[in-house]
């Protein structure tokens, strides 16, 4: 069944804004044409709005949300060693599948189609994506430190197992990845074994990397080099990796990026409340490195609005540089859509004929949006999340006129309250 997305403007690769009609095919979930007056079988309005490509959640750990506003107003290492790695030992199963489907919920009432999760019990995020019908890119997430041997290869093997078992599920629309938690929190042979395994498995590598000033220092101190030095010796950073944060970042590092082209997820949010820092967009920018956005978790952010992300990343990027015509708005709009994509290696990010139809629709009617000078400045500096009126992933509308269709919302809705209260009952 094909729709058109009608009388609505459209957001082109080349950042132009013109008005055109949009038409997609549910069976292929592609998007057939762009234009004037185009005929389907449906029709979806978007008078008043933008088409663009589906926003890209490149860092987040989705089932977070159950831990959103359980700790706030601490550094990182504290943050995770007092507060969430001992709720975190707590976590079921089924947590991990409410938490993931609230977070699905919040995506998609967002516009975010695309996502990278690092966590545990992978499957059920595996079977939650399935259910809401988004993109995602998973992988378990691999800590050694503070475990015994035992402990630590089992980690590591979950790690390849998860990332052999569940690629290519959801009807292609999962795909998985090797996530060693970081340089600092993985021990070197392990880190070997990770990289390894993915090069075999032909995954990509997401990690976090250059955070904090406190991760990046015992690194310098025990090696005598600088944590992408480091990686890369390992066999890190092939142009289809990925890792988060980035913040802090020397010249040799910048060129090393700027060589070896992985991805470099920015996080600003998360940066900024957990006191990380400011990472160096515009010089990444002029650097050539390729650059995406991610929310990093709910409870380091702490919502999961992408729309947020963007108005961050530009606002901070312009203080890091001391340059108001720093990151500007096409910039961060490139980087939470086709950036994302290329960072995640999966489909989406643009709205042309033959590409992924993974589209939102942006209401432009709010006060808040009046009047339009220019529809690419009010994504990144006016807009919320809450304008997405419809959202769409692989050719199937998820949300419609701002209901969404493939899960109960108060029933998520309750089960992760529930959730979240027993959980910090046992924590
Ligand atoms: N299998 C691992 C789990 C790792 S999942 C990824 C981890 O990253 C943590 N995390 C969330 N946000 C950040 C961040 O900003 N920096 C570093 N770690 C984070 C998150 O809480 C989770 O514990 C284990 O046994 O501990
Ligand atoms: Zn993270």
């Amino acid at each position: 069944m094909s729709t058109t997305l009608t009388n609505g403007h459209v957001l082109h690769p080349d950042g132009s804004v013109s008005r055109a009609d949009v038409r997609f095919e549910q069976s292929t979930g592609e998007i057939e044409a762009v234009g004037q007056g185009l005929a389907a079988d449906r029709t979806l309005s978007a008078a008043g709005g933008l088409v663009m490509p589906g926003l890209v959640n490149a860092h987040t750990h989705a089932a977070m949300t159950l831990l959103r506003g359980y700790a706030d107003d601490k550094p990182l290492d504290a943050w995770l060693s007092e507060d969430i790695w001992p709720a975190e030992s707590a976590l079921e199963p089924a947590d991990v599948r409410a938490g993931t489907e609230l977070a699905l919920l919040e995506m998609i009432r967002s516009g975010t189609t695309a996502f990278a999760d690092m966590y545990f019990h992978m499957d059920e995020v595996v079977a939650a994506v399935e259910r809401a019908g988004l993109r995602a890119r998973l992988a378990h997430g691999i800590v050694t430190v503070g475990k015994d041997e035992e402990a630590a290869t089992a980690d590591l093997q979950e790690g390849i197992d998860f990332a052999r078992r569940a690629d290519g599920e959801a009807k292609g629309r999962v795909q998985t990845a090797i996530s060693p938690h970081s340089l600092t929190t993985v021990d070197e042979s392990t880190l070997r074994e990770a990289i390894q395994a993915a090069r075999e498995l032909g995954v990509p590598v997401h990690l976090h990397a250059n955070e904090t000033t406190e991760e990046v220092e015992p690194i310098v101190e025990e090696r005598g080099v600088r944590p992408l030095a480091y990686g890369s010796e390992l066999g890190l950073f092939d142009s289809q990796d990925f890792f988060a944060h980035g913040v802090h970042l020397d010249e040799t590092e910048l060129e090393l990026l700027a060589d070896r082209q992985p991805s470099v997820v920015h996080c600003p949010a998360s940066n900024m409340k957990l006191a990380s820092g400011m990472a160096p967009v515009e010089a990444l920018l002029d650097a050539g490195v390729p650059l995406a956005l991610g929310t990093d978790g709910a409870a380091s952010n702490n919502d999961l609005d992408m729309f947020d992300e963007m108005r961050d990343a530009a606002l901070l990027g312009k203080l890091a540089a001391d340059d108001a015509s720093a990151v500007p708005a096409e910039a961060v709009i490139e980087m939470a859509t086709a950036g994302g994509a290329r960072a995640l290696g999966l489909p989406g990010g643009q709205v042309t004929p033959g590409a992924a139809a993974d589209l939102i629709v942006v209401d432009f009617e709010a006060p808040r949006m009046t009047p339009v000078h220019d529809h690419v400045s009010h994504l990144v500096y006016a807009a919320q999340g809450s304008d997405v009126r419809h959202t769409i992933v692989d050719g199937t509308v998820l949300m419609r006129d701002r209901d969404v269709l493939p899960l109960d919302e108060q029933a998520v809705r309750e089960t992760a309250q529930t959730r979240a209260e027993r959980l910090a009952d046992r924590a």
